[in-house]
C-alpha cells in the first residue's frame, strides 16, 4: 500500500533524469556544491563564466518561495574551481516534504559533486556569541529527525550499484567491485556528518583572514518554523548545548552524507535569540537578511578561499 510521503519521493531514476538534463545543458562538472542561506545568495554571484537555470525550469525541481531565496541553480568556477550553487533553498515550513527539500542534494551527488558547502542563516544561543559571527558547525540537534520526520524515512533502494574503479575490493587473484545501494546505507553513520580536517581548514583560513575574532565552532539546531522560538524554547535548546538555531541544513547534510559526499556547514548569526522575558528584542526576517548583507563579503571570502584549497591539497580534494 502507498503511503502520503511516496507521492513526494523521488526515485533513482528521477533524480537520475534530472542530472542528465542539467549536464546535457552545461559543460561544467563540478566537485564543489555549495548552498546559499537566506541573504546569503551573493555568494552565487561571485561564480565566474555562470551558467544558470532558474528552478522553475530544472525538471522535478521544487521552487523557492521564501523572500532572500532567489531560486537559481548558478554553475561556475570559483577561483578557477568548478562549482554548483544553490542560490535559494528549500525548507519544512514551505509546506513541501522533507524528501523534496532535500532531493538537490542527490542531484549534486549524480553531478559529480564530492564535497557540500552549506550556509545559512542563525538565531545565536550561546551568550558569547554576537550578531555577525560565523559559526562554524561541528555538530547538530535534529527535532524534526526526534519526531520521526528525517528525509531518509522511507524506502531504501537497496539495488546495488558496483563501482568498477574506485574502491574495488583487492584479492589474491582478482579484483572485486566494491558494491552500494543506490544512495547509501539504510542506516548511515551521523556521528562524523561534519568533516573534522574542513573544520580546521576554515579555522587556519579564517585566521589568515584575520576573521578568528567573529569565527566560532558549534552546534547548530534545526526547527520546523516558520514561527521563531518562544523564550522558554530558546533556553530549553541552550541546555540542551545548541549554539545557534535555524529551520534548515541539517536535512541537507543528512542526505548529503547518506550518498558519501563530504559536508561542510556554516552559519552567520544573523540575531541573537531571545532569552530573557525582560527583552525588548524581537527575531525577525528583514534582521535576518540585513545581517547577511552586512557580512556577505567576509562570508564570500572564506567560502571562496577554502574551494581553493580543496583545490590545492590533495587531502581535502
Ligand atoms: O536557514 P536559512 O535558509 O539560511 O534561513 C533562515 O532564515 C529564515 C528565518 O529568517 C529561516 O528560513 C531560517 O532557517
Ligand atoms: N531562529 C530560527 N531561525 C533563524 C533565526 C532564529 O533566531 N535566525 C535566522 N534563522
Amino acid at each position: 500500500m502507498l503511503c502520503l510521503t511516496d507521492y513526494f519521493r523521488y526515485s533513482f531514476e528521477d533524480c537520475q533524469a534530472t542530472a542528465d538534463w542539467l549536464l546535457a545543458q552545461t559543460a561544467v562538472r563540478p566537485l564543489v556544491g555549495i548552498v546559499c542561506g537566506s541573504g546569503l545568495g551573493g555568494l552565487a554571484d561571485a561564480l565566474k563564466d555562470q551558467v544558470a537555470f532558474n528552478y522553475k525550469d530544472i525538471p522535478n525541481f521544487p521552487q523557492s518561495t521564501v523572500h532572500g531565496h532567489a531560486g537559481r541553480l548558478v554553475f561556475g568556477t570559483l577561483k578557477g574551481r568548478a562549482c554548483v550553487c544553490m542560490q535559494g533553498r528549500f525548507h519544512l515550513y514551505e509546506g513541501y516534504a522533507i524528501q523534496k527539500i532535500t532531493m538537490p542534494m542527490r542531484i549534486f551527488k549524480l553531478l559529480g559533486v564530492e564535497t557540500v558547502m552549506l550556509t545559512n542563516a542563525a538565531g545565536g544561543l550561546n551568550q558569547d556569541y554576537k550578531v555577525g559571527d560565523i559559526m562554524i558547525i561541528k555538530d547538530h540537534l535534529n527535532m524534526p529527525g526526534f519526531a520521526g520526520n528525517n528525509p531518509l524515512a522511507g524506502p531504501n533502494d537497496e539495488r546495488q550499484v558496483l563501482h568498477k574503479e574506485k574502491n574495488s575490493i583487492k584479492c589474491e587473484h582478482e579484483e572485486i567491485p566494491h558494491s552500494d545501494s543506490r544512495f547509501g546505507v539504510r542506516f548511515p553513520c551521523m556521528s562524523d556528518a561534519y568533516d573534522r580536517e574542513l573544520q580546521q581548514l576554515a579555522l587556519d583560513v579564517g585566521s589568515e583572514l584575520g576573521y578568528s575574532d567573529f569565527l566560532r565552532e558549534g552546534v547548530y539546531c534545526v526547527l520546523g518554523g516558520p514561527s521563531f522560538e518562544t523564550i522558554a524554547e530558546c533556553r530549553m535548546l541552550h541546555k540542551l548545548g545548541a549554539d545557534a538555531v535555524g529551520m534548515s541544513t541539517v536535512h541537507e547534510v543528512i542526505v548529503a552524507r547518506h550518498c558519501g559526499m563530504r559536508v561542510f556547514a556554516l552559519s552567520l548569526i544573523t540575531n541573537k535569540a531571545v532569552m530573557d522575558y525582560d527583552s525588548e528584542e524581537k527575531a525577525n526576517h528583514e534582521e535576518v537578511l540585513q545581517t547577511g548583507k552586512q557580512r556577505a563579503v567576509q562570508l564570500e571570502r572564506l567560502v571562496s578561499t577554502l574551494v581553493t584549497r580543496l583545490e590545492h591539497n590533495n587531502n581535502y580534494a
